[in-house]
């Protein structure tokens, strides 16, 4: 079958790196093509090319066989490719309907788009309601904003980078179904996902990237995921090791925490309690939205709830604002890096010391110690392994991967009694999540406690010592993660907490 788009040496340098190097590759209608590659590879960088954001420095394109030159997404819409980006591009105080309005050239009357979001909604499984402000959406939600635009222009190419990553299993599925059916009507594909289980299951075929060079086609149907994973990185991957001595002592304590949702269409935390001991991993799983964010919230300090509720040490920490609970020792990691746990336009110097400037002693009688705050950012990007250009660089240039890697690292190298993170590994590739999970594995062993909010139940079962699932706002008896299977799991999601307090 003729190809559908064409590339042809197509390169890219940004100052310092050469993200896309003599890139050749080609997409046929109706076919499934994944590009892979580590953190860095410079996928999104082809990518953006092929939508019309980044001008490439040599080399051409042709879409169904004509010359294809984008200067801008108008341009590569107008030729039908569409793109789902990995960092959401959604205006937070306007609703669901309004944003997809915005990236149309005639939008329809706003009732009349409201009517087509729902049909392309419920025919796809892509529960959305388009009069919901975005801002009070959860990333997953937020995510099945951008798919359902898209799907609305009728691509002939469309571009997903990491479209899964906030996604349930059960929501992956379905997404999946709809790429099916999509491609059996004739629409290309071009997928970007670290998961190469999932690639596994989706893609006819595989481009591979390592230091923006094409280094192999594949079928990945064909090919297994650690060779997949070798062939991306060049080298043999490792496994996380089992952690050593039983754990004791507790640390953090959350006591019947309950808070009203932030906003009209959050979720409230009803009567949440756990313990924290030190040296352990306790895995949070759930889907999207069922008050993730409300706990991280919660935890970090950026919500304040009744004395008695949440204590570390002994200590109550309930009142008490992010800046007390970081100088006790409770560190957090949100999910949304660009923008919450991460100021995208300062320099990762700034955003070393806008977390970390207390503890890592970069305050002299008030004024900060940018010599200090430089050393911790270098620190973070060593023992990270962040790949960038320097400490200089903003954060918004990082690729995902790494920009993720480094806002671990920092919350990290800040040696927490208790670390809580959400969504450690999103769009992180195998090598570096893996390394991201031995880190928070090896603060559990050198006595830390670790709370790990995670969608990716395979990673929760990896790293947590014990798991428990949060619904509607509800936190579920933890049970220890050698005790459970992937059905128990499925009950526990869906809210069966009872049962499974009974079968323990
Ligand atoms: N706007 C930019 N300015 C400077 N350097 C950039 C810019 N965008 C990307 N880079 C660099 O180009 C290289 C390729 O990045 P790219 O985002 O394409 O990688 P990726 O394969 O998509 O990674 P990830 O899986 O982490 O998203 C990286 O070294 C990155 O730091």
């Amino acid at each position: 079958m003729s190809a559908l788009l064409t590339i042809d040496g197509l390169t890219k340098a940004y100052p310092g790196v050469v993200a896309n190097s003599d890139v050749s590759m080609s997409i046929a209608p109706g076919e499934v093509h994944a590009l892979l590659g580590e953190n860095g590879a410079g996928k999104s960088t082809l990518v953006k090319a092929i939508y019309g954001l980044v001008r490439p420095d040599a080399g051409t394109m042709t879409l169904s066989g004509r010359p294809y030159a984008p200067s801008e997404p108008r341009e590569a819409r107008a030729a039908g490719v569409a793109m789902v980006f990995q960092h959401f591009s959604l205006f937070e105080a306007l609703t669901v309907a309004e944003n997809v309005g915005l990236g149309m050239e005639n939008p329809p009357r706003l009732r009349d788009l409201a009517r087509r979001i729902r049909e392309v909604s419920k025919t796809y499984g892509l529960p959305l309601d388009p009069g919901r402000r975005v801002g009070d959406l959860s990333a997953g939600e937020r995510q099945r904003v951008e798919i359902v635009r898209c799907l609305l222009q009728d691509p002939r190419l469309l571009i997903m980078d990491e479209p899964t990553s906030v996604l349930t299993p059960q929501e992956v599925d379905t997404l999946f179904a709809t790429l099916r059916k999509l491609a059996a009507e004739g629409t290309a594909i071009l997928y970007i996902s670290h998961k190469l289980e999932e690639i596994r299951a989706l893609c006819d075929a595989a481009t591979i990237l390592r230091g923006g060079k094409v280094v192999g086609e594949c079928d990945p149907r064909q090919t297994s995921a650690a060779e997949l994973a070798e062939r991306m990185v060049g080298t043999k991957l490792t496994q996380p090791k089992a952690r050593g001595p039983e754990p004791d002592g507790v640390l953090l304590r959350v006591k019947d925490l309950s808070l009203p949702p932030a906003s009209q269409f959050g979720t409230p935390l009803r009567e949440v309690s756990l313990y924290l001991r030190a040296g352990e991993v306790l895995g949070i799983g759930g889907v999207a939205g069922n008050g993730q964010d409300e706990l991280l919230g919660a935890l970090s300090g950026e919500r304040l709830s009744v004395p008695g509720s949440v204590t570390l040490g002994g200590t109550d920490l309930s009142r008490a604002g992010p800046t007390a609970r970081r100088a006790a020792g409770l560190l957090t990691g949100p999910e949304e890096r660009l923008g919450h746990a991460a100021a995208p336009d300062m320099t990762l110097v700034e955003n070393a010391a806008l977390t970390g400037a207390a503890r890592k002693g970069m305050l002299r009688r008030g004024f900060l110690d940018w010599g200090r705050a430089r050393l911790f950012a270098q620190d973070v990007i060593d023992a990270f392994d962040v790949r960038t250009p320097g400490t200089h660089v903003a954060a918004r240039a990082l690729s995902g991967g790494n920009l993720q890697k480094f806002v671990i690292g920092r919350e990290v190298l800040q040696e927490p009694k208790v670390l809580v993170v959400n969504q450690p590994t999103w769009g992180v590739d195998a090598a570096a999540a893996s390394a991201i999970r031995q880190a928070l594995l090896d603060l559990a062993a050198g006595g830390a406690g670790v709370i790990v909010i995670s969608q990716d139940l395979d990673e929760l079962l990896q790293i947590s010592d014990r798991f428990a699932a949060l619904n509607e706002g509800r936190l579920g008896a933890p049970v220890p993660t050698a005790d459970l299977t992937v059905e128990r799991i499925g009950l526990m999601l869906g809210g069966a907490h009872d049962m499974e307090v009974a079968h323990v």
